[in-house]
């Protein structure tokens, strides 16, 4: 049986033509109707195929560019291959993420496999080298101070202006709050602030932690809609400088200090309130247990503490086996890991819930805003988009593909429920079973619109 189609075997076909020709059957094999109609494609001698309207094309540059993407097969290939310029990815990119399950499943067929396999190695090996490792090894145990301050200054701190490009005026870096779906990214993010500060019931004169303060955020309009005190740490001195000038022009340097402290190394200090959002993500499995004693250490009793972070969707039994083994792979070879979140770890909502109850929380509301990180990161993936050139001039090309990538990833993972993100208000009930809460959660549910300036009156 002859491996390859009939049509690659002509002897006068070139190296060239060749290529050509292997690219285009390899794209008809990955490609069922409803990806044939999403996603146009362009070659590197300008040949096109599927529909003008389509929201998305994939413009492969390089004769090698799909064995490079597909061999060995895994999200990191397919990501590299973008990154350093292999093919080009114009318009929607969400809509590649989208059809991609799709294209893996149908590549996954023993049947496919043994025809695809002649055909990408009839493509030539990779004729451009990627570059070196673009995010250095971090050094040390997982998870240790010493390890988790490098992988967020990896993260973080690759330029304040560089993320000032693309997110809200208030540097908001974790989900935003759509009442409607209408409002713009700068009112989502002070609506989801403010429904923050209302889950908490903040009232004058308490004192707040902000565990991963980010860009000061959360802790300046705290004190300034709430009159707290707040205490904002974080593990970026990028982070901290911009949050000290804010609070400074925001005039809250009274109520307001910002520290570069990990969550562990805290004083024995107590707080009336915790707040953590963003942050959970970073904490490690290992760790988790540790974390959640540390805030209920942290909080007086009559305290809450809300818990805001993303959770994978958990497997179904069946396949339990087999994502244990790709999650295994994944863990130490996956896009996000290599190139986003160095030792960023997602844990399932259930998981996160038996540590807070195991070291005395009570779980007093759950609220999982997927819908909202889908919007939110598209909007953010919009801008970025918008910015380019300027992204290019402060960082550089592979940064720009490496955060396009991963936020349009992460919306259409959120959009299709493959994570989610929650927010948990646990409870530090005092002695005889006071949880300082309302009847009800009226308080906290607000129509969008009414918040409508920065003078926004106090919920208390
Ligand atoms: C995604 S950002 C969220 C920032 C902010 N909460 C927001 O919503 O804009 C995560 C934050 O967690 C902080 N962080 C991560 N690990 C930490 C640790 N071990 N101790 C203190 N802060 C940490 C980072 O420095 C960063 O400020």
């Amino acid at each position: 049986m002859a491996l390859l189609p009939r049509s690659l075997h002509s002897s006068w076909l070139g190296p060239h033509q060749r290529s050509l020709q292997a690219t285009r059957v390899l794209l008809r094999l990955m490609f069922g109707p409803a990806e044939a109609r999403a996603i146009r494609t362009r070659l590197w001698d300008g040949s096109e195929e599927g529909p003008a309207e389509a929201r998305l094309t994939l413009v492969l540059k390089r004769p090698g560019a799909l064995r490079r993407m597909l061999l060995p097969p895994s999200d990191l290939s397919v990501a590299e291959g973008y990154l350093y310029g292999d093919y080009d990815l114009e318009g929607d990119v969400e809509v590649l993420m989208a059809q991609g399950a799709a294209i893996a499943e149908r590549l996954f067929q023993p049947k496919t496999i043994l025809q695809l396999l002649p055909l990408l190695l009839a493509l030539p090996a990779h004729d451009h080298p990627l570059r070196p490792k673009y995010v250095s090894p971090l050094q040390g145990e997982a998870h240790s101070k010493h390890r988790d301050a490098q992988a967020i200054q990896a993260h973080y701190d690759i330029g304040n202006e560089f993320y000032a490009l693309w997110l809200d005026e208030r540097m908001v870096y974790s989900c935003a709050y759509f009442p409607s779906g209408q409002e713009t990214l700068e009112e989502a993010q002070r609506i989801k602030l403010d429904r923050i500060c209302r889950k908490l019931r903040l009232k004058s004169g308490e004192h707040l932690l902000d565990i991963g303060s980010g860009w000061g955020g959360l802790a300046i309009y705290a004190a300034q809609n709430y009159g707290v005190q707040v205490t904002g740490i974080t593990l970026s001195p990028a982070q901290l400088g911009v949050a000290r000038k804010r609070a400074e022009a925001a005039g809250v340097t009274d109520r307001v200090t910002f520290e570069l402290r990990d969550y562990r190394d805290l004083p024995h200090q107590t707080f009336d309130k915790i707040a953590s959002v963003g942050m959970v993500e970073h904490v490690g499995r290992a760790k988790l247990p540790g974390y959640f004693a540390e805030a209920h250490r942290l909080l007086r009793p009559g305290g809450l503490f809300l818990n805001h972070g993303i959770v994978p969707a958990i497997t179904p039994p069946f396949f339990q086996v087999g994502a244990k083994l790709i999650e295994g792979y994944l863990s130490k070879h996956s896009f996000m890991q290599e190139y986003v979140f160095p030792d960023g770890e997602l844990r399932p909502l259930s998981e996160l819930l038996g540590y807070a109850e195991r070291v005395g929380f009570e779980i007093r509301d759950v609220e999982n805003m997927r819908e909202h990180y889908a919007l939110t990161l598209r909007e953010w993936v919009r801008r970025l988009e918008r910015q380019h050139d300027e992204v290019v001039r402060l960082t550089d090309e592979v940064t720009y593909r490496i955060w396009r990538l991963y936020m349009a990833g992460s919306a259409d993972s959120f959009a299709a429920g493959r994570i989610g993100v929650v927010q948990t208000l646990l409870a530090r009930p005092t002695a005889d079973g006071n949880a300082s809460l309302p009847l009800n959660r009226t308080d906290v549910e607000l129509a969008s619109g009414q918040l409508d300036s920065d003078q926004a009156e106090p919920a208390n």
